[in-house]
């Protein structure tokens, strides 16, 4: 892979909630249009560290850089500008019950843009069909299914052509075949957009085959990340222990 240029950088982050340190002086730098996934145990902190890249949590030292700037010292209009740049795909797929599926994908489009409403039905339509959901505009949420939901949000996420999409555990609770396809779907939005993409997920296997970097998070710190291959050869016992999902091992599971 070809040395990309790194359009996030997060130095030296330091999170507490109370008395609890969630993240413990964390460096993670995220190349430009590649695939990144965030391993590591339920409860670490993947989530917190995702919401710190938008700035939907402020770290209690350290910085974020996003293409080079520093987004803990904005103001909230600046920090919306910043956020424009960021699709971002939540755990529940976080849609909004009370509204269809076509006003759920275009209300980052009346939000943020200008757009006709001939040109958003446009673009609603384009992009249910890149999530291969032509044509639900009317359902509700509530009469889809887990997978589809997350792919409506998918939609959403990518409406506004974001340079970064985070998704966090896009693929958990789907059966083996929808995670499949919403891996695929990762990748190919990935390749045809060329957007940066920053995954958290449980599924290695997965992540072992859409990831351009894996990093792993343990105990508040990124302990090791790398190419697929790099992490698959890892010979640090956590990180080997947990890609080979053993009870046996430096981590304590129970
Ligand atoms: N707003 C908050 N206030 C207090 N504690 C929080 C807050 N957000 C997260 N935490 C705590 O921080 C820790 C890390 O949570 P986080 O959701 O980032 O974990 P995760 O690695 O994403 O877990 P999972 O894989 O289970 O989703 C947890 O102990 C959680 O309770």
């Amino acid at each position: 892979m070809a040395a990309a240029e790194n359009i996030i950088e997060l130095r030296d982050l330091v999170k507490n909630f109370g008395r609890q340190r969630v993240l413990d002086g964390l460096n993670l730098t995220i190349p430009r249009g590649r695939i990144t996934v965030i391993i590591g145990r339920s409860g670490g902190g993947k989530s917190v560290l995702l919401k710190h890249m938008i700035g939907l949590i402020k770290p209690d030292a350290g910085q974020v850089l996003v293409g080079g700037q520093d987004i803990g010292h904005l103001d909230d209009r600046q920090l919306n500008q910043i956020r424009r740049r960021f699709g971002m795909l939540f755990q529940d797929a976080a849609l909004f019950d009370s509204m269809s599926v076509f006003d759920n994908v275009a209300f980052p489009l009346r939000e943020h843009t200008s757009h006709s409403a001939a040109e958003i039905a446009r673009i609603v339509a384009d992009k249910l069909r890149m999530v291969g959901l032509p044509g639900v505009e009317a359902k509700m949420p509530s009469q889809l299914s887990g997978g589809m939901r997350k792919r409506v949000g998918l939609a959403r996420a990518i409406a506004l052509e974001p340079e970064i999409v985070l998704y966090d555990e896009p693929t958990t609770g789907l059966d083996p075949l929808m995670t499949e396809a919403i891996n695929r779907l990762i990748a190919d939005t990935q390749e045809r957009l060329g957007i940066t993409s920053v995954v958290i997920s449980h599924d290695i296997a997965g992540a072992l085959k859409i990831a351009h970097q894996i990093a792993m998070l343990y105990q508040g710190r990124i302990i090791a990340s790398g190419s697929p291959e790099q992490i698959g050869d890892s010979d640090d016992p956590v990180v080997r222990q947990f890609i080979s999902g053993s009870v046996e091992g430096p981590i304590e599971v129970l």
